[in-house]
This record gives structure tokens, sequence and C-alpha cells, in this order.
């Protein structure tokens, strides 16, 4: 059976003694193999006593280095302290994003400053926990986006238009 770690005894283990990180709620003790890394020390070391997950899958690493990992597995992070709030899924995310995009075209009407609405939604609804306590947002593309949904509605327009005139003028 796995051993239950606490975030406490993880962060204890941050330094090149020793080294720790977390990925994907099981804990690994990468010590012997900071030398070996390819991607290099210094970048296991910043994530040492921590969640290294973000960074791990940032870089996309291959099965290979995924099978690697369980040499390396000296438990699990307890359960009670896994963050409840998950990171959205990308349908989610999507979901919230369309939702916001309503709320541009309101910020218009309303002459707010564009994405106010982004900024007053309840953060629960667009963030998530990390370990480290702080929240993270989902990128604000939806309301980048807006300026590409105008794009996209005057080129329909236009296009609606042109259309009409060339059947009105071969009449
Ligand atoms: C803790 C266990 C880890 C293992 C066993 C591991 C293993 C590997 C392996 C085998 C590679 C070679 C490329 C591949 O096969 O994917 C690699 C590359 C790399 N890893 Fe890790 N890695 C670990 C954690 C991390 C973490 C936590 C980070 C970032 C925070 C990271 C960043 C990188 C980078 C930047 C490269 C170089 C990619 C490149 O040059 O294209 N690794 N790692």
């Amino acid at each position: 059976m796995d051993r239950i770690i606490t975030l406490n005894e993880v962060a204890k283990h941050k330094n090149q003694s020793s080294v720790w990180i977390i990925i994907h709620d099981s804990v690994y003790d990468v010590t012997s193999y900071l030398e070996e890394h390819p991607g290099g020390s210094d970048i296991l070391l910043e994530v040492a006593g921590k969640d290294g997950t973000q960074g791990f899958e940032d870089i996309a690493h291959s099965d290979d280095a995924r099978e690697l990992l369980k040499k390396y597995k000296v438990g699990v992070i307890d359960p009670t302290e896994i963050p409840t709030t998950e990171k959205p899924s990308i349908i989610e995310w999507y979901r919230t994003s369309l939702y916001i995009s309503q709320f541009t075209f309101i910020d218009k009407l309303k002459k707010r400053p564009s994405c106010q609405y982004v900024e007053d939604m309840d953060s629960k609804e667009k963030s998530w926990r990390t370990y480290d306590g702080s929240s993270r947002r989902p990128p604000s593309r939806p309301c980048e986006s807006s300026k590409l949904k105008w794009a996209v509605i005057a080129l329909a327009g236009a296009v609606v238009i042109g259309f009409a005139m060339h059947r009105y003028l071969s009449k």
C-alpha cells in the first residue's frame, strides 16, 4: 500500500541533499536523479518540496519519462490535503469562456471597461486551487477573442450585404 505523506513533510525535502516533488498527487524522491535529468537539476530544484505537476505536464514528458517516474515514487499525498476544486476540463473551460464572452457585450452596452465582468465573476467559477494555496485563472482568451467575434460578425455582414447586392443588381 502507498505511504501517505503530508504536504508539510514534502516541504522539508527542498534542497539538493533531499528533493521530493509532487506530481499528480504522488510524491517522488528524485534526489538521485537530479544530475541525470535531461532537463537539468535546476528545474527540479525549483519545484523541490512542492507540486511540480504543471512544469512536468507543460513540457509534455514522454511515456519513457512517465515510466521512469515510478522508480522514484515514495508515496501519495494525504487525501485530506488534496485541493478540492479541480482544474476545469477543457469543456468546462470553453463553457465558462462562452459565458464570459456574452458579458463582454453587456460591458460595452453599460460602457464598463471591457472584461469587467470577468473580474466580477465569482472566482470559484473560473479558478482552481493549487497546492501552494494560490488560485489560478483560465487564460483570458474569451476577452481577447471578443475582437475576433466582432471581426467574424463584420465579415458575415459584408458577405450577406454583398450577396443581397449581387442578387439585386443581377435582376
Ligand atoms: C520528477 C520526475 C521527472 C522525471 C523522471 C523526468 C524525466 C525527464 C526525461 C526522461 C526527460 C527527457 C525527455 C523525455 O523523455 O520526455 C526530461 C526532460 C525535461 N524535463 Fe523532466 N522529469 C521529471 C520532472 C520534471 C519537472 C518537475 C520539470 C519541470 C518543472 C521537468 C522539466 C523538464 C525539461 C524542461 C526537460 C527538457 C525538455 C527538452 O529539452 O526538450 N521535468 N525529463
